[in-house]
């Protein structure tokens, strides 16, 4: 069983992604996630955040460079239970209920069954009363609630969401920004979270990287040193808009800077 207490820390050294037919989606990039950090990968769409996601969980093999976990390779530390992922389309087996969906990641990282939590995490994305659902009776939403209790379900060292809110509306997306990261902050799993949405950056992170169009590089690297937990207080605040006025600019500039490339 994967010792699933300790903190991982994710390092990359030149790290590209190439495809097949020469497209380049990852530019070289060397970056450290420390330890317990949540970061938020902000860029324009397509710019490579879900590849450079993927290559993290060693679900892609870079083409150059290396991703490093706690020294370990990534497909390493996915089978010792280490990594949970839940991406923009929530792979959920279309047979299971919501929990059994939710209880099988403990099963598949080899871990013993933990009902009590199951149905803590199914409570606490909002879908108590859906326990016995199947996928397809469920909203896009609901299914991306689903996926994330799912992925925390194996309380896991490092958290990989793919714009885990995507399907919601806003109300909703907010109301889980606000709500769920206190499930995996206070235990130092390490998130790296794709989102297209500044507000909700701002409102999860520690830290945002805002990437440049394809291939991805890092344009901005700014500290998010907001005190938690960030209620509509927090995100009414001065400090607050500085930061996504920000993250806002540095999109915009990564943006312009790279127009000439990108007309290429
Ligand atoms: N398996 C693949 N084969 C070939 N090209 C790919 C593959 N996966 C992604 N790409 C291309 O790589 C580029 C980056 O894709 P990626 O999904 O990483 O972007 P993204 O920033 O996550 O986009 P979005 O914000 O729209 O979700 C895109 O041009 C995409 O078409």
């Amino acid at each position: 069983m994967a010792d699933t207490d300790g903190r991982a820390r994710i390092v990359c050294t030149g790290l590209s992604k190439a495809f097949p037919g020469g497209l380049r989606a990852v530019a070289p990039l060397d970056v450290t996630f420390d330890a317990g950090a949540t970061t938020a990968l902000v860029g324009p769409s397509g710019c490579g955040k879900s590849t450079l996601l993927r290559l993290i969980a060693g679900l892609e093999e870079p083409s150059e460079g290396e991703v490093r976990i706690d020294n370990l390779t990534p497909a390493r530390q996915r089978s010792r239970g280490a990594i949970s992922v839940a991406f923009q389309d929530p792979s959920l087996l279309p047979w299971l209920t919501v929990r059994a969906n939710v209880a099988l990641a403990r099963k598949l990282a080899r871990q013993p069954p933990d009902p009590v939590l199951v149905e803590d995490l199914i409570g606490l994305v909002g879908l108590s009363g859906s326990e016995d659902t199947r996928p397809a009776a469920l909203s896009g939403g609901m299914r991306q609630r689903a996926a994330i209790a799912r992925a925390l379900a194996t309380r896991p060292q490092i958290l990989l969401l793919d714009e885990p809110f995507g399907a919601v509306d806003e109300l909703t997306r907010r109301q889980l920004a606000r709500d769920l990261p206190p499930l995996w902050q206070p235990r130092g799993t390490t998130t790296l979270l794709v989102t297209h949405s500044i507000h909700e950056a701002v409102t999860l992170a520690d830290r945002i990287l805002v990437l440049s169009p394809r291939p991805a590089r890092i344009v901005a690297d700014i500290a998010v040193p907001l005190p938690r937990p960030r209620g509509p207080e927090m995100t009414d605040s001065a400090e607050f808009r500085a930061l996504v006025t920000r993250t806002s600019e540095a999109l915009a500039q990564g943006d312009a800077d790279n127009a000439p490339m990108a007309a290429q």
